[in-house]
């Protein structure tokens, strides 16, 4: 099922459960994130979990989380033994959506017109005719 990132990141259309496929690559080990916790699951360690970590601001999604989960995201579709990947919240909050408090070059409008910071978009967007290998499962609910 392709689904466009968009809709995942708009609070009024966005179901709490949706699939997104993406290709297999490899993983890079050992990166530290300050948004994100990144961890392997499962008994083969072969499902990718990324938790939101910016309970300040209840996961609102600033620059720099946006970034590190597309590295994440990229370094997960790049490990040939990574079959799911899992994008989560915290007990209080999936996602507050986009951050109005941190990102200075970004306005509320220009948010609801499209211009919302997102290399994960393009990430995806790149993707969705690709073949896939790999499940995203995004698991949560926004406020
Ligand atoms: C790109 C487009 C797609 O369509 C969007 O994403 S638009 C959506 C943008 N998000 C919002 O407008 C949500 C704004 N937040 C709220 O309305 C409320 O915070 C709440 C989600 C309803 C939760 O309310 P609650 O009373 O439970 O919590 P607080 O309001 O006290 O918030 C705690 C803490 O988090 C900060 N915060 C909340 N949301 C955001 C956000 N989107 N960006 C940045 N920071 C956020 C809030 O300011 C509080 O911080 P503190 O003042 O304690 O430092």
């Amino acid at each position: 099922m392709a689904v466009p990132l968009r809709a995942l990141l708009c609070p009024t259309q966005a179901p709490a459960h949706l699939l997104l496929r993406a290709p297999a690559r490899l993983c890079l080990a050992g990166t530290q994130f300050q948004y994100l916790v990144v961890e392997k699951k499962g008994e083969k360690q072969n499902v990718g979990v990324i938790q939101l970590n910016h309970p300040k601001a209840l996961n609102a999604l600033c620059d720099g989380l946006m970034n590190e989960m597309n590295q994440a995201l990229n370094d997960f579709e790049d490990d040939p033994h990574i079959g799911a990947i899992v994008i989560t919240g915290s007990e209080k909050a999936f996602a507050a959506g986009a951050d109005i408090k941190g990102d200075a070059d970004q306005n509320f409008p220009g948010m609801l017109r499209g211009q919302f910071p997102c290399t994960l978009e393009q990430s995806l967007s790149g993707q969705e005719a690709s073949h896939s290998s790999c499940e995203w499962i995004f698991s949560g609910q926004w406020l």
